[in-house]
């Protein structure tokens, strides 16, 4: 089974335009206005507007507000909806309201953070096991932190998944193998700086996920 791909925190046409032409399978646009990947409504319009609809358009959200989702939805024409920081209830919640698959992160450092993610079983459509983020950091994600991969050996998945946290060109062939992984995310492992995504490094990630 081939790997596939999401590039995360996207915010310029160019560098969308690269993911989309490597291959991504999924393009994130993140509504977190701490991040420095934040998308306005009117940027993520036009970015959306570029993306083919083979190629899934993810809003990324840290506890969301229904009038923020119910305006991103519209603006990027969401497929799917990235949720950090929700409790199962809210995301079935949301799940429900919106009708688009919900993607529940579940931050990850111990084999006890990862029985989070039964939690979700009928609440969300997919886990994404991201890295834990330290409780003072200002961001649940797209910090560049990884987690021990062979955690998710031989754990009982409860939904289809994904592998998050500090991939790069260099180890997302490793992390794959370890993991099992066949959908993985990246955000800063493809940046030159926090918020500032790298035409070639995309290209160097998907390129090598092409490959697995
Ligand atoms: O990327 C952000 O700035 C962000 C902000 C708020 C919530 C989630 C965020 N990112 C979520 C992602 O899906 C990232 O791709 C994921 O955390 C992995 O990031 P990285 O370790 O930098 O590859």
């Amino acid at each position: 089974m081939p790997v596939t791909a999401k590039i995360c925190g996207l915010s310029t046409p160019a560098t969308l335009d690269a993911a989309v032409a490597g291959g991504a399978s999924h393009v994130g646009f993140v509504f977190f206005p701490p991040s420095p990947r934040h998308v306005t409504l009117d940027q993520s319009a036009g970015l959306a507007a570029r993306v083919p609809d083979a190629v899934g358009r993810v809003g990324v959200f840290v506890d969301p507000e229904d009038a923020l989702l119910d305006q991103a939805i519209a603006a990027a024409r969401l497929d799917a909806i990235q949720l950090h920081r929700a409790t199962p209830e809210r995301a079935a919640a949301i799940g429900a309201r919106t009708r688009l698959p919900v993607w529940a992160a579940v931050a990850v450092k111990t084999r006890t953070d990862l029985e989070t993610a039964h939690a979700f079983r009928g609440a969300a459509q997919r886990i994404l096991y991201d890295a834990k983020t330290p409780e003072d950091a200002k961001l649940p994600g797209g910090m560049g932190l990884r987690f021990d991969w062979t955690l998710l050996q031989d754990f009982s998945h409860p939904l289809p998944w994904a592998l998050s946290g500090g991939l790069d060109a260099d180890n997302v062939a490793e992390a794959a193998a370890i993991s099992g992984a066949r959908l993985v995310d990246v955000s800063s492992g493809v940046e030159s700086a926090p918020g500032v995504k790298d035409k070639d490094k995309i290209a160097d990630f998907l390129k090598t996920v092409a490959s697995l």
